[in-house]
This record gives structure tokens, C-alpha cells and sequence, in this order.
């Protein structure tokens, strides 16, 4: 293992319970074994528990959790429908770019992605560049049942919110998976065990370095 410290936990061994992982699947892709980095980034779909996921990650490995919807809201003292509001899906997304490169020079983070923040190329090869790459993925049904009762999800506010997840699913997938380190299903397993299967993926990444 190189010297330098690019785990989190370099020194301190593993965290408790992280091989604990009975009955779980990982999908562990092996390209960020090349990459030294001390970021996990969470990228997926409305729903899939990036949030919530990433704010257990960060106090596991002590390390700042960054939101990037919620440092766009903070940054803009609005909230992310109305900024849709004013200046469209293009202004969030130009929003979004350069806030997501400013929170990618940051070191020891866990950072919740934006849903559709992987849109765009130049963020996609940032997070590739800075961080170990996490998808948590999760249906559509699941989405839905995630995410009905709250409305600051600007692109869900329409209709049928089912079609404009599925849409929005077809034109995203490939690219989740394509900037994947590790794939996790949010549906079938609980926050704590994602959390897990991460720090075990990420542990055995580094290891391989
Ligand atoms: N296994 C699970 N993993 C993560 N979240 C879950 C899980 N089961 C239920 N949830 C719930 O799903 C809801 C949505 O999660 P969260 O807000 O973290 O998603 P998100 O990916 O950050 O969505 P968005 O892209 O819209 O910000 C939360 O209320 C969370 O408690
Ligand atoms: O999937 C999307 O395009 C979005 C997801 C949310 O995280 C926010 O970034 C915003 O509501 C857009
Ligand atoms: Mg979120």
C-alpha cells in the first residue's frame, strides 16, 4: 500500500464491522484501482439515498459530507425549484457545473451528487479524476415511493411522475454505470448496509493500489 495517505482510515485500520456483509451483493469494478483518491462520490438517481447514504459514509470514515443540491441552495439563498423557476434546467445545470468543480478540489469528502449532475462530460471526467465513484441505484417504483411526498424535485413536478423517472432513467443509466467504481442497489438493501458494502469496495480499491 502506498505511504502516502489517501485512505481515510490510514492508520487507524479498518472500520468496525465493514467485512460484516453477510448475504450482500457488490458489484466491484476495478478501474479506480489506478486512481489514488481520498473522495467518494455518490452519483444516482432522485431517491436513491445519496443524501442519506452519504451523510452515514462521512460520519463512518469522519471525514465532511458536501451535498451539492445543498450547497447550491445555500450558495444561491434559494431553493432548487425556484432556481429552476427563474433560469431554467440550463442555468441549474451551468450552477451545478461550477459548484461541482470547486467541491472536487476538495480532499477527505464524501459528496452527494446532483441526480442529473452526470449529464455533462466535463463533470463526469472530474468525478472520475477526484473521487472513488459510487452509483446507488434503485427502480423506478422505488423512486416513486421515495420520493412522492416531497416537492422540491423540480422534474418530478409534472403529470406523471412515473413516465419522467423512466425517461430520465433510459437517457441516465448507461452513464451512472459507465462512471461507476462500485454499483449498489439502494432497493433491496438498508442505508446501513450500503454503507458497508462502500467502505469494503473502497478498503480493497486502495489495497489494490
Ligand atoms: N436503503 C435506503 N437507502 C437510502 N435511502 C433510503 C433507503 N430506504 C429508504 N430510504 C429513504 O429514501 C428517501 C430518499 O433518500 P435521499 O433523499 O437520500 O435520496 P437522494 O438520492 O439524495 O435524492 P435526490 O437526488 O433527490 O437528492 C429518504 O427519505 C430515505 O430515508
Ligand atoms: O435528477 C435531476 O436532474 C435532479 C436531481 C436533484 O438531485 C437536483 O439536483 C435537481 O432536482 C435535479
Ligand atoms: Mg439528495
Amino acid at each position: 500500500m502506498n505511504g502516502s495517505a489517501f485512505l481515510f482510515w490510514a492508520g487507524r485500520g479498518l472500520p468496525p464491522g465493514i467485512f460484516d456483509t453477510h448475504g450482500m451483493m457488490t458489484r466491484f469494478l476495478t478501474s479506480c484501482s489506478m486512481r489514488q483518491t481520498q473522495n467518494i462520490y455518490l452519483i444516482g438517481p432522485m431517491g436513491a439515498g445519496k443524501t442519506t447514504i452519504g451523510r452515514l459514509l462521512a460520519k463512518a470514515l469522519d471525514v465532511r459530507f458536501i451535498d451539492s443540491d445543498r450547497e447550491i441552495e445555500q450558495r444561491t439563498g434559494v431553493c432548487i425549484p425556484m432556481i429552476f423557476e427563474y433560469e431554467g434546467e440550463e442555468g441549474f445545470r451551468r450552477r451545478e457545473a461550477e459548484v461541482l468543480a470547486e467541491l472536487c478540489s476538495e480532499d477527505r469528502v464524501v459528496l452527494a451528487t446532483g441526480g442529473g449532475s452526470i449529464l455533462l462530460a466535463k463533470n463526469r471526467e472530474l468525478l472520475h479524476e477526484r473521487g472513488f465513484v459510487v452509483y446507488l441505484q434503485c427502480s423506478v417504483e422505488k423512486q416513486l415511493e421515495r420520493t412522492h411526498k416531497d416537492s422540491n424535485r423540480p422534474l418530478l413536478k409534472t403529470e406523471n411522475p412515473r413516465v419522467k423517472l423512466q425517461e430520465l432513467f433510459r437517457v441516465r443509466e448507461p452513464l451512472y454505470r459507465s462512471l461507476a467504481d462500485l454499483i449498489v442497489d439502494t432497493g433491496t438493501h438498508s442505508s446501513r448496509s450500503a454503507v458497508r458494502q462502500i467502505l469494503r469496495a473502497y478498503y480493497r480499491a486502495s489495497a489494490n493500489l
